[in-house]
């Protein structure tokens, strides 16, 4: 047996190129990765270094502003998953505090008139931009620039990901067509070196809910995957300008638990403030998910019915936010803080 080894860094370069052994290469490579826990590295990809300079910059500015501007966009204004979300929101591990992470929600613009946000679609209306961030315009139009190059790759992503099932490249575009993704500026604070790692957690070990997802890190690590067959967490070391991709629930349910969605965490032990910008990319909220084609075998039956994206990723939502407040009340009748923070917001 191998021992257990971190996500490998992949070239993802002859995707766009004509080389076909290279392609035939990173096809073998990404379907490995995909048995093997779900998770790989990307490097030669389409999105610009200066780009991805640029949106941490922005990421940055956001996170500096006062506490009471950052509240100007507070998530809880909306009933889709746009703007800041405070400190301790959200809480994915049981037996874990709330997060020590704080983050900006965006996703596509979406009008007041378009059918998804009429129709109550996954995550869908108009961002909130925060009114006093510094060089504003520059703000919403790097954020928007980033979001698009990252949904082009996450669709070549995805024709890769259909290579590995040997169907053709285009085979997800109905997925992709008006898809939804929510992309995630996230800030963890610097927590004390001497943190009870049993109990904080810059984010808790958890799954993704989604088909994809495609993270962009800073150099403060932080992020670990859990190696199941030996217990083992594995480091999942930033390599500048590299994507970590890694597949969601949605995924692992369509390939009928043939290909992995894996858990991770995120413990920010550095002393330092780590940022990070996951990209979470849905699909189109009334895809069908079905079992895709060559994930099992003649006569074996499908795990799972069909579900729409919109389904399946609204349910996944509502556990884990509820697992939050209920633990926050349950602090508040113990009038118990327990959880210490080194640079908490405002302060
Ligand atoms: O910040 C990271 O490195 C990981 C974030 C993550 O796993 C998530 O937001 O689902
Ligand atoms: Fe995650």
């Amino acid at each position: 047996m191998s021992l257990p080894a971190a996500p490998p860094v992949l070239d993802f370069s002859p995707f766009y190129g004509k080389d076909s052994d290279a392609k035939t290469k990173l096809i073998e490579e990404v379907r490995k990765c995909c048995h093997y826990n779900g998770f790989f590295q990307i490097t030669g990809h389409r999105v610009p270094l200066d780009l991805q300079r640029r949106v941490m910059d922005c990421s940055k500015r956001f996170f500096d502003l006062p506490l009471e501007e950052k509240l100007k966009v507070d998530k809880n204004l909306t009933t889709f998953n746009r703007g800041y979300e405070l400190l301790r929101s959200q809480m994915l591990e049981v037996g874990t505090g709330p997060e020590l992470k704080e983050g900006l929600y965006i996703g596509e613009e979406i009008a007041e008139d378009h059918p998804y946000y009429l129709e109550k679609k996954l995550n869908s209306g108009p961002n909130q931009w925060p009114p006093t961030v510094p060089n504003k315009e520059e703000f919403q139009e790097t954020t928007m620039e980033y979001y698009h190059a990252t949904f082009d790759l996450a669709k070549d992503v995805l024709g890769v990901l259909a290579q590995t099932l040997g169907v053709e490249s285009t085979f997800f575009d109905p997925l992709t067509d008006e898809a939804v993704a929510t992309m995630r500026y996230l800030h963890y604070p610097a927590q004390p070196q001497d943190t009870d790692e049993k109990l904080n957690r810059g984010i808790g070990a958890h799954t993704d809910f989604g088909c994809i997802t495609l993270l962009l890190q800073d150099e403060v690590d932080g992020l670990q995957v859990l190696d199941a067959p030996s217990g083992q967490w594995l480091d999942v070391k930033p390599v500048p300008g590299a994507y970590v991709v890694n597949l969601g629930n949605l995924f692992m349910r369509m390939a009928n638990d043939k290909y992995k969605s894996n858990t991770h965490r995120v413990i920010n032990k550095s002393g330092k403030e780590r940022y990070s910008i996951p990209f979470f990319f849905s699909g189109n909220p009334d895809y069908i998910c079905e079992c895709l084609p060559n994930c099992r075998e003649e006569g074996e039956a499908a795990k799972y019915g069909p579900i729409t994206v919109q389904d399946m990723v609204t349910a996944s939502y509502k556990e884990s936010y509820g697992r939050a407040e209920a633990f926050k009340k349950d602090l508040e009748v113990k009038k118990a803080d327990v959880i210490p923070v080194v640079a908490a917001v405002g302060a």
